[in-house]
């Protein structure tokens, strides 16, 4: 798939993406803090990793309606969802599959609340995510979604540790964050030691391998316990076994703690992991399992 930096540069967005663009946890993020009246709460408090899994609540995590999706292009205008209609269960894992250029980049960034459809409603948790401000949005997203790249997206200049506290910067105000500091990096501790990564903690970015990064960014992901992960090509950039290692990582970490996972993916192997199958097929979904 294209580099998702490279979302939004090719065409002029009608509709207009979220102000944080399509970088969930980059520098536009931050100052996001307003809490969002959704009945939501980031469990900042508590641990996620000694939670036992389990099903978050009656109805579907996400239901999206009608999505379209069409960028303008000079006095052109390109359609590229046409109408897509998905459920996503509580504790369900989703593969979105098909061919290049069909359109599940465009669909995760809109289920991500990354991007705002040209039309259709996004519903998280029973909240019409594109009725709240960008701020609630940023909050309920940043609380309610881990995102995992194929190209990482870890901040350079941060070492690992403070690239996994991101989430936890993000919806804290600056004195919260720093009330909070000892406590977060000790869980940030925990699982990045958890995940292998016990003497890389101040290792920046470019100081790691693939593998090691992309375990930095799912530590990242999960840091503030989200229902949901959204995963676009998560494998993509790694070697065989390294790619296969990091998805025993992150399937492990989705029996453990029962989030939704959604992820788009090229490989079938990757694919027959998930409990469900879609299609994308020029813009539109189609059942595969
Ligand atoms: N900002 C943009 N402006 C114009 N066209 C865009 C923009 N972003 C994506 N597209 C177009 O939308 C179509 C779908 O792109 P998308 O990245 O969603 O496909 P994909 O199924 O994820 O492909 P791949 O598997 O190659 O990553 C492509 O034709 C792409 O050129």
């Amino acid at each position: 798939m294209q580099d998702p930096t490279a979302h939004g540069a090719a065409g002029s967005d009608p509709t207009g993406p979220d102000p944080t663009g399509s970088d969930p946890y980059g520098q536009g993020a931050f100052g996001s803090t307003a809490p969002v009246s959704a009945g939501f709460a980031l469990p900042l408090e508590t641990d996620p990793r000694s939670k036992p899994a389990k099903p978050r609540g009656a109805g579907p995590l996400l239901s999206a309606r009608g999505i379209q999706k069409s960028y303008a292009i000079g006095e052109r205008k390109i359609e590229i969802l046409h109408g897509v209609d998905l459920d996503l269960a509580h504790g369900e894992s989703v593969a979105l599959v098909g061919a290049s250029g069909a359109g599940k980049s465009t669909l995760l960034h809109v289920l991500g609340l990354l991007d705002r459809p040209s039309a259709g409603t996004v519903e998280l948790g029973g909240v019409d995510t594109w009725k709240l401000s960008p701020t609630q949005r940023s909050a309920l997203r940043n609380g309610q979604i881990g995102f995992v790249f194929q190209f990482y997206h870890l901040l350079p200049e941060l070492t690992a540790i403070e690239n996994v506290l991101l989430p936890a910067m993000i919806s804290n105000s600056t004195a919260g964050f720093r009330r909070r500091r000892a406590g977060l990096r000790q869980r940030a501790t925990e699982m990045l030691e958890a995940f292998g990564l016990g003497q890389r903690l101040k290792h920046r970015p470019g100081q790691l391998s693939g593998g090691e990064r992309q375990r930095v960014a799912i530590a990242r992901a999960l840091f503030n316990d989200p229902p949901l992960i959204i995963a676009d090509e998560p494998t993509g950039n790694l070697d065989t076994q390294t790619g296969e290692d990091v998805l025993e990582l992150l399937f492990a970490e989705h029996r453990r703690l029962g989030f939704s996972l959604l992820m788009v993916t090229h490989d079938e192997r990757v694919a027959s992991r998930c409990s469900r199958a879609l299609e994308m097929v020029d813009g539109r979904l189609l059942t595969r399992r």
